[in-house]
């Protein structure tokens, strides 16, 4: 069990020891309702029809986690209510938050994030790995060419493999102004060699993931992890 500073009196269990290694950057919010969603994408006979909504339960509930401290700007003013005035706090509209959903996969987060902010914008990457190199290309890119460094940013990709991915866009995001501290990464399964690489090169960037699997096989793909997520999602396989 690793207490997160930070986090108040949440305590996010790790998967696995790595996480010991890997700072305070990582965690594992134990929510049961993440938990049961977890259960139910992991499970191969979970048909697609059911493994998109419960990937988006994730986005959701994982979204919650990610925002709920020391991210969102706030704004403190007054409202009247019917009886009286009454202080009022809100999401300070000036400060700029973005969800940005790796394709294809990540498309399956969009909407549960989208609903708990639905003021965010929207800026879609799309990224492949090559199944023989495990190398990452970028497809598509609607990041703007310059983002405001107060940004706050929201990376959605469900499964965090090698790393190369979110390096992709990480790199893409920070060369734009994005800053790593403003950046967090909503994920539902990582695996050590991903956390290794992005604690390692952006070691400010907060991963919120649902768990955190001990290996990835000869072919790149976490173990047990849930298969391949947008295959499933899309009915591609
Ligand atoms: O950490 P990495 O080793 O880079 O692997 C993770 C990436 O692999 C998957 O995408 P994939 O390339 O299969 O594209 P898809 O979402 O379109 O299926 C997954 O959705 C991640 O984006
Ligand atoms: O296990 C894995 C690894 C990469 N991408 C997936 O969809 N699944
Ligand atoms: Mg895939």
């Amino acid at each position: 069990m690793v207490r997160c500073p930070g986090l108040g009196d949440n305590n996010f269990s790790p998967v696995s020891p790595n996480i010991v290694t890997l700072q305070a950057t990582v965690y594992v919010p134990p929510h049961p309702l993440i938990q049961h969603w977890l259960g139910v994408v992991r499970d191969r006979h979970t048909p697609g029809a059911l493994f998109r909504p419960a990937l988006g339960e994730l986005g959701r509930w994982l979204t919650y986690e990610a925002v709920r401290r020391d991210w969102l700007p706030l704004t403190a003013t007054t409202v009247e209510t019917p009886l009286a005035a009454a202080t009022a706090t809100f999401i300070d509209p000036m400060v700029p938050v973005v969800l940005v959903p790796i394709l294809r996969a990540g498309l399956t987060l969009l909407e549960g994030s989208q609903n708990l902010l639905p003021l965010a914008r929207v800026y879609h990457f799309g990224v492949v790995r090559d199944e023989a190199t495990l190398e990452p290309t970028i497809y598509l890119n609607k990041l703007p060419a310059q983002l405001d460094p107060d940004t706050r940013v929201l990376v959605l990709d469900p499964m965090l493999a090698t790393g190369g991915t979110l390096m992709a866009a990480l790199e893409a995001l920070v060369s734009r102004g994005a800053q790593p501290a403003y950046i967090r990464v909503v994920a539902v399964i990582a695996a050590p060699p991903a956390l290794q690489k992005i604690t390692r090169h952006y070691p400010q960037v907060q991963i919120y993931t649902a768990g955190i699997d001990e290996t990835l096989n000869e072919v790149g793909f976490i173990v047990p992890g849930l298969g391949d997520a947008g295959d499933r999602s899309f009915g591609t396989m």
